[in-house]
């Protein structure tokens, strides 16, 4: 495959400048945290603007869900990156006897983000503060199927940020297999399956470290709630779980819902009757429901609707707009387990209603599918959410609320098995683009002999004793009475 030259000189320029030393800086790294706060501050217009063209997205929508967060998580790391960056110091056993340790944090070089269409600004800018507050030179791949974001991005990137360590490279497809085709220090990628294993392989060729942000199908468990008003406030959260972020189109929205047969007619009820509340009379004419994001995004989700059985299933909604790429939020209950909007993740506004006899069936029938992104359980049975937290695997686990954890900046972000591998936010992201760098200091001095050949029985004896003696020097430290340096 041709290179294009974009694509060789960015990342030449890219490796040339990193090895200059200067990103590693502190006064580099918070220079480049301000001047993404201060891109962020004079584009928001321009922001919300492109945010609306590529997903009809509201400006609160955008600023709560993108921007927003984007500020939130530079200005937590302006203030920590010091910090983060100290030398830690570390214990040593006392087998190795004088000595001291401490583990640095290092920039890994290079670095290639892909972003996803659907958070087109915080997915792009979300992982670069990670990259650069970690000292890495970056080349950001924003989603091509968010072009006016992508482009965005790429006019103001440069006139902000020191453009020799952060380009953005915009293109599809073509684009990213020549950038595959480059050596990088670490590929971040969010996205889907498919293209997660395309990006593995190539990164497998040079043995390039991943973190893989994928998505799946979340479920929410909503239990008994014998209290009328935590019943409608679950409710409430379902739909702003559900059709909140980008209409369905979030990798940690909710895919479907699990829910006790004897309370499914209560719970559509409700929902209805918010879905109202938020969206109006006729949805279609919200100003505030998010758009699909292109016309093949829009056909898939409309094939899913399309299976007589699961067609029989829509008990609210159903109606799509093509024109306006456009789809009512929709309600189904009880599609067949094997039919697509089943098996595949939705990412998109039609939420399955999946009745069970007892909602602790919710653990079995969560266990026999991939492992989702995230689950969100609406319960005050402790019981019950033990069960949930020890018994199935997610990337995250919500009790009661919906997608509030993916702002949290102090619990790492990511998924587990289909949903993905590493995580991000906060110290997390710094980690993530950081190599944990092992330092031992000793001294030349207090040689011990039996650790080198010829071997003999005394020298086998004598390293036995130290690797016990060591232990016996750990258990002295747990009960406060040795302490190591
Ligand atoms: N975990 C998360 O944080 C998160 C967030 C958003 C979306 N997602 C997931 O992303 C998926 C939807 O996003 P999408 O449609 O943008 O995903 P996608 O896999 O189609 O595209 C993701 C990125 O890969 C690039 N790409 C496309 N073809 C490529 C190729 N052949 N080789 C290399 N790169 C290529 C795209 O340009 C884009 O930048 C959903 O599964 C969703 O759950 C996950």
């Amino acid at each position: 495959m041709e290179i294009s030259w974009e694509v060789e000189e960015a990342t030449r320029e890219l490796r040339k400048y990193f090895k200059t030393g200067r990103t590693k800086s502190v006064t580099w790294r918070k220079n480049q945290l301000r001047a993404l706060l201060d891109l962020v501050h004079d584009n928001e217009n321009a922001m919300f603007e492109a945010l609306h063209q590529d997903l009809g997205k509201h400006p609160v929508e955008a600023y709560r869900d993108e921007i927003g967060g984007v500020e939130k998580s530079a200005n937590n790391s302006l203030s920590c990156v010091e910090k983060w960056m100290a030398p830690k110091k570390s214990n040593i056993p006392l087998l190795f006897f004088p000595a001291k340790g401490e583990v640095l944090s290092e920039p890994l070089g290079v670095v290639l983000i892909f972003s996803s269409w659907n958070f087109p600004i915080m997915l792009a800018l979300d992982p670069l503060i990670g990259a650069i507050s970690a000292g890495n030179a970056v080349v950001i791949k924003p989603s091509e199927q968010a072009p006016a974001c992508s482009s965005l991005l790429a006019n103001i990137i440069p006139r902000y940020m020191d453009s020799n360590a952060v380009k953005v490279i915009e293109g599809g497809a073509d684009i990213c297999e020549q950038l595959l085709l480059q050596k990088w220090d670490k590929i971040f990628f969010t996205g889907s399956p498919r293209v997660a294993s395309i990006v593995m392989s190539a990164a497998a060729k040079n043995l390039t470290p991943v973190t893989l942000e994928l998505g799946g199908k979340c479920p929410a468990i909503l239990d008994h709630l014998s209290n009328p008003s935590d019943f409608k406030l679950a409710a409430k959260r379902i739909v702003g779980g559900k059709w909140g972020p980008c209409s369905g189109q979030a990798c940690i929205g909710i895919d479907y819902v699990l829910v006790e047969e004897k309370l499914s007619s209560a719970l559509i009820e409700v929902l209805k009757k918010v879905i109202k509340r938020f969206y109006g009379d006729n949805p279609v004419e919200s100003k505030v429901i998010s758009r699909i994001v292109n016309k093949q995004h829009f056909e898939r989700l409309c094939n899913l609707l399309k299976d007589p059985l699961v067609a029989a299933s829509i008990i609210h909604g159903g109606s799509v707009d093509e024109e306006n790429l456009f789809i009512e939020p929709t309600i189904l209950l009880d599609p067949p387990l094997d039919s697509q909007i089943m098996t595949e993740e939705i990412f998109g506004p039609l939420l399955p209603i999946i009745t069970l006899n007892k909602i602790q069936e919710s653990i079995e029938f969560i266990n026999s599918r991939p492992k989702p992104l995230a689950i969100y359980a609406f319960t005050k049975d402790d019981t019950l959410k033990q069960k949930i937290q020890f018994e199935t695997s997610s990337g995250s686990v919500v009790f009661n609320d919906t997608l509030v954890q993916f702002l949290c900046d102090t619990l790492p972000f990511g998924g587990v098995g289909l949903s993905g591998f590493g995580r991000y936010h906060g110290k997390y992201s710094f980690d993530t683009f950081s190599h944990e760098k092992a330092v031992m200091h000793r001294n030349l001095y207090l040689e011990i002999e039996p650790r080198y050949p010829p071997w003999n029985k005394f020298k086998l004896e004598f390293i036995r004793q130290a690797y016990r003696l060591n232990y016996f020097a750990l258990f002295l430290q747990m009960l406060g009475l040795k302490k190591y340096n």
